[in-house]
């Protein structure tokens, strides 16, 4: 059994406009992600991808379909053990600054996940933890005192993904967390993530759109297509051997990307370190 399986899951949501149909963004998907794996969803906008990511962690109810975690089935844990559940699943979001409270300093924003789900921890152990995980994703330790604000997109991703890791979750929802990165900053937050999962096994599910990012970093691929998952295949295999005709659609559009910024992309992405770059410093 995989540390993740979500099956069968069905989502429909009313419709945004008065008298349109509603809209069924899952209809009946399973997937299963295993621990240390990452598992990415492709598929066009409105394809479903982000409400699967939402729904693997039960931010959103479903209709039908099932969602285990580590043998906990979600649908079945109440209020409270749903709560403490939340330690071991934890959410990057795509824009940074826009998942982040602006009021709050970087120290106690990634400090809040401790505060909610170890209560048995003090306030000197929060402090060293967050220390200590600060170091881990890249961020110098003077940037606890700043607001959110006053930091670049780069870091205020970390920001993100230490708020997500500090809790030691074993599953991780990633949905297109490098999209408003500038291309090198990608590559680093790309590299961090990856070695972050080497330390602990955490499983990745991983929503983007962006074809180069996900051939770096997921073991398979899943694609997504109205709703559905129309194929799921090793990343080598399904960019050698697409088998559905609508992957082989989505492939031929990233072959006319332009190569130039593919190169670049790999180039950066071979030598990323998690360290700074001055093009990273806040402004
Ligand atoms: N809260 C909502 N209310 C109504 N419809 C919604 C809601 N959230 C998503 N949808 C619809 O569900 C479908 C799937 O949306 P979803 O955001 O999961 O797609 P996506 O593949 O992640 O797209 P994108 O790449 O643009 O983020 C779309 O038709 C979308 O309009």
């Amino acid at each position: 059994m995989s540390l993740v399986e979500i099956s069968d899951v069905v989502k429909t949501f009313a419709a945004r406009q008065r008298g349109a149909d509603p809209v069924q963004a899952l209809k009946g998907v399973s997937l299963s992600v295993d621990e240390g794996e990452t598992v990415a969803i492709i598929g066009e906008s409105g394809s479903g991808k982000s409400t699967l990511g939402k729904a693997a962690l039960r931010l959103i109810d479903v209709d039908s379909g099932s969602i285990v975690v580590d043998g906990d089935d979600l649908g079945s844990l109440d209020a409270r053990r749903m709560r403490a559940k939340r330690a071991d699943m934890q959410v990057v979001f795509q824009e940074p600054f826009e998942s982040l409270n602006p009021r709050l300093a970087i120290g106690s924003i990634i400090a809040e996940p401790l505060q909610i789900h170890r209560p048995d921890l003090g306030t000197t152990e929060i402090r060293r933890q967050v220390v200590q995980t600060m170091e881990r994703v890249g961020l110098p330790e003077a940037s606890a005192n700043r607001l959110p604000g006053e930091l670049s997109g780069g870091q205020q991703q970390r920001v993100g993904i230490a708020r997500a890791v500090i809790s030691r979750p074993k599953f991780l929802v990633l949905d297109e967390p490098t999209s408003s990165l500038d291309l090198s900053i990608r590559a680093q937050v790309l590299a961090l993530l990856a070695e972050l999962q080497q330390e602990s096994r955490m499983a990745y599910l991983f929503v983007s759109h962006d074809m180069h990012t996900v051939e770096w970093i997921s073991d398979r691929i899943a694609v997504m297509y109205l709703g559905e998952v129309v194929e799921t295949a090793p990343t080598r295999q399904l960019f050698d051997a697409p088998t559905h005709a609508y992957t082989r659609t989505l492939l031929s559009a990233r072959l006319s990307a332009d190569p130039r910024d593919r190169h670049a992309y790999k180039a950066f992405a071979g030598d990323a370190t998690v360290r700074q770059t001055s093009s990273e410093a806040s402004t």
